[in-house]
C-alpha cells in the first residue's frame, strides 16, 4: 500500500510516531483513512513488533497492525509500522492534561479490565509484553483502549539468551531487577504500577530528590518495600493491587486470575464516558514523548534493540544491580528526558 505521511504525534526513544493516509483513499479497500505510522531507522524494535502484532492476531484490546515497510527520508533508510490510529492519545498525556490528578475509580477500573484482556490474550498466545505503561495504553475515538508498543515483547517459548534489560525502571518488578526475569508476570507488577498512576495521578514509587538510581532498584529488588496503595482507593482496588504487588512471581495472580476479581469483574457499561473523559475527548493532544523513565537517570545508557545491554551473570542482585549503574547521582527532578533501557 502506499501512502502519505502525516504530522507528527508521538515521539518513541528509537522511533517516531506520525499520521499516515493511504495514497489512494477510494482503492485503499481495508484500510481506513487514517493510521498511525511507527517509523524508525533501526530495525530490530519494528521487526519484533510486527513479527509479535502478527502472531497475536485480531484482539479488540490490542492496537491492529496494517502491514511495514521502508522508504527513504531525506536521504535516511526508515523502517515503518502502519498501525491503527488512536486518536485520543495515550493514556498518559489524557493524564497529563489533569494536571496532576487522577482518574476517577470507576474509569481506572474499566480502563484495568480492558488492558487485563489483553494481557491474558498476549500471556495465553505466548508472549510478554515487557513495557507495559501508560505511555502504551491508546485511548480510541470510539471509547475503546488498546496496549500498544510491542517493540519489547518477548516469546516465551524461546530461550532467554543474553539476558537484556527491558523496559522502564518504575514499573520493573522484582524479578526483573533480581533475576533478568521478563515473564508474565512482570506485566502483571506493571499494570499495579499503571493502575496506582491512573488513580493517583503520580507513580507508584515516590523517588527522593537526590537519591541514587541502583538505591531505587535495590528498594524494587531486594527490599520489603512495595508500591505505593493509595489511601483514597476503595477496598476492593487496595485487595487488587496487593495481589499485583507479590514480589514472588510464582504467588503473584495472573491476568486470567484478576479478571475474576470484584475491582475489575463489574459492568461498567452506563458509564462510558464520565466527566473527564469528555474534556479529554474536546482536548487536542500535544505531540506526545514516550519516556522510559520520569527522572534524568544518567546512569543508564540508551542502546538499541539490536545492540541491547549484555551482562554476565552475577551471584547477588545488588552485585547484578551494581553492575548496571554508575556511581553518579542522578538528577531526579522530573523531566520529559526518559532514559531507556532496553
Ligand atoms: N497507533 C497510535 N496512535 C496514536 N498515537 C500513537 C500510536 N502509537 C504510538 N503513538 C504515540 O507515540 C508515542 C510513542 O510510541 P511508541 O511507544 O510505540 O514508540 P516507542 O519508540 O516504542 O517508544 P518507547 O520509548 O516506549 O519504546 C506513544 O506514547 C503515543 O503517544
Amino acid at each position: 500500500m502506499e501512502w502519505f505521511r502525516g504530522e507528527t504525534i508521538g515521539y518513541g526513544t528509537f522511533s517516531t510516531v506520525s499520521l499516515a493516509t493511504p495514497s489512494n483513499i477510494k482503492g485503499s479497500g481495508e484500510y481506513p483513512s487514517l493510521m498511525a505510522v511507527k517509523s524508525s531507522n533501526s530495525y530490530g524494535g519494528i521487526a519484533n513488533e510486527k513479527s509479535v502484532l502478527d502472531s497475536l492476531g485480531d484482539c479488540p484490546e490490542i492496537v491492529r497492525c496494517f502491514g511495514e515497510d521502508q522508504t527513504v527520508e531525506k536521504g535516511e533508510k526508515l523502517h515503518n509500522l502502519l498501525l491503527e490510529y488512536a486518536s485520543r492519545g495515550s493514556l498518559a498525556s489524557q493524564l497529563k492534561k489533569l494536571n496532576g490528578e487522577g482518574l476517577p475509580e470507576t474509569t481506572v477500573r474499566r480502563h484495568t479490565g480492558t488492558v487485563l484482556r489483553g494481557l491474558r490474550h498476549i500471556h495465553s498466545s505466548g508472549f510478554a509484553h515487557c513495557d507495559i505503561k501508560l505511555e502504551n495504553i491508546l485511548l480510541f475515538g470510539d471509547g475503546a483502549v488498546k496496549i500498544a508498543d510491542f517493540g519489547l515483547a518477548r516469546d516465551l517459548t524461546a530461550s532467554k539468551e543474553g539476558g537484556e534489560i527491558r523496559g522502564t525502571p518504575l514499573y520493573m518488578a522484582p524479578e526483573s531487577v533480581n533475576d533478568n526475569e521478563y515473564g508474565a508476570a512482570a506485566d502483571v507488577w506493571a499494570l499495579g504500577c499503571a493502575v496506582v498512576e491512573m488513580f493517583s495521578g503520580e507513580t507508584a514509587w515516590t523517588v527522593e530528590e537526590g537519591s541514587h538510581f541502583m538505591s531505587f532498584l535495590l528498594r524494587i529488588g531486594v527490599g520489603e518495600e512495595l508500591p505505593r496503595v493509595p489511601e483514597e482507593l476503595s477496598g476492593e482496588g487496595k485487595d487488587f493491587l496487593s495481589k499485583c504487588f507479590v514480589k514472588d512471581p510464582e504467588k503473584r495472580w495472573t491476568a486470567e486470575m484478576l479478571l475474576n476479581h470484584p475491582f475489575v469483574a463489574v459492568d461498567c457499561e452506563d458509564d462510558d464516558y464520565d466527566q473527564r473523559d469528555e474534556l479529554f475527548l474536546k482536548g487536542k493532544d500535544e505531540v506526545s514523548k514516550s519516556p522510559r523513565c520520569p527522572f534524568g537517570f544518567p546512569d543508564w545508557e540508551s542502546t538499541s534493540s539490536e545492540s541491547e545491554i549484555q551482562y554476565q551473570p552475577l551471584d547477588s542482585p545488588v552485585e547484578r544491580l551494581a553492575s548496571l549503574v554508575s556511581e553518579r547521582v542522578p538528577d531526579w527532578s522530573v523531566s520529559e528526558d526518559w532514559v531507556t533501557v532496553r
